[in-house]
């Protein structure tokens, strides 16, 4: 099974409208309001793929009774922690192809609430193979959460797939974790490493490496993906390009990297699954959602190149 971690989890809130003009006010054409968080998105993809999967968190008041209603809806499995705060809301405003995020920051988890969900964390993990961390932190948790979650994870046996970004980055790295996914400009921020060409690319992963992840990729939009793995180094290409909604796309990566991984597939074959399912994401109008026909189009026409050393 795959565990999917979402600390921070959020209703997302989507708007759509003709044009996004700030300073200026819209007429909403649609709203669409769903489950979201990076591990949600990560749970829903592997879920709508038949993979198995289950969410695990920190939720809680009444936004947070919205998102669980809203899995069991959706048929997504989860054992979330509850606690005093109120879950968060984002919104994305999307105009032809373009989306503006708005996330908000999250309620504060106490001390004795990181507590409790430590251990609902450890208490599944006897049947995980893979676990995925993703995502901001709430409120009240230190930036080391990561680094403790992957000793946790480790403890059991499992492979962490790690999607994150600042100080909880930094820190996790001391912990190991065996895949960081991250896209370029988060690669950038956390190295001071250019990410504009694939040598910068391939410098930031390598950096990122000596810092303590085992195996590294990043994502590049429409660029495609780099990967510094202890089978080599690969680059990933795109045959076309998906227009859509964007939000997301990471997450649905993660799931397509985290499935492949569960099946004990080779590198190239797992970075053409992931990138297709980011593709597949794109097409759909809301975060944690593939359409099936782009994904397996792009599986088939995703070329995956090995770069020497
Ligand atoms: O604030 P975070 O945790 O970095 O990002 C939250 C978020 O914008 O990311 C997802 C898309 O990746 C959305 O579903 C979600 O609400």
């Amino acid at each position: 099974m795959i565990v999917a971690t979402c600390l921070n989890p959020a209703l997302d809130v989507t708007y759509s409208v003709a044009a996004l003009q700030p300073g200026t006010s819209h007429r909403v054409r649609t709203v669409r309001r769903r489950p979201g968080g990076k591990g949600v998105n990560v749970a829903s993809v592997l879920t709508q793929q038949a993979v198995p999967a289950l969410v695990t968190g920190t939720v809680g008041g009444r936004i947070g009774d919205e998102l669980i209603v809203g899995l069991d809806t959706a048929g997504i499995a989860h054992r979330f922690s509850p606690i005093a705060g109120t879950t968060r809301q984002t919104v994305t405003i999307t105009s032809e192809d373009e989306a503006t995020v708005l996330n908000e920051p999250g309620p504060i988890v106490t001390d004795s609430e990181w507590e409790a969900f430590t251990a609902v964390f450890a208490g599944l993990l006897d049947d995980a193979e893979i676990v995925t961390l993703s995502g901001s932190l709430p409120g009240g948790v230190r930036s080391s959460a990561y680094a403790e979650l992957i000793g946790i994870a480790h403890q059991h046996d499992a492979v962490v797939i790690l999607d994150c970004e600042g100080e909880s980055l930094v820190e996790a790295l001391h912990a190991g974790p065996d895949i960081v996914k991250i896209n370029e400009h988060e690669a950038a921020s956390s190295t001071g490493i250019e990410t504009d060409s694939t040598k910068g690319v391939f410098a930031a992963a390598e950096e990122l490496h000596v810092l303590g992840a085992v195996e590294v990729v990043i994502t590049r939009g429409a660029a495609g993906v780099a990967a510094r793995t202890r089978d080599g180094r690969f680059v990933g290409t795109a045959a076309r390009t998906v227009n859509g909604n964007p939000t997301g796309a990471g997450d649905a990566f993660t799931a397509g990297l985290a499935a492949s991984t569960a099946e004990g597939a080779d590198w190239p074959t797992r970075l053409r699954r992931a990138s297709a399912w980011a593709a597949a994401a794109v097409a759909m109008p809301t975060a944690g959602e593939l359409d099936l026909q782009v994904a397996t189009d792009h599986e088939n026409r995703t070329t995956i190149e090995e770069i020497p050393k």
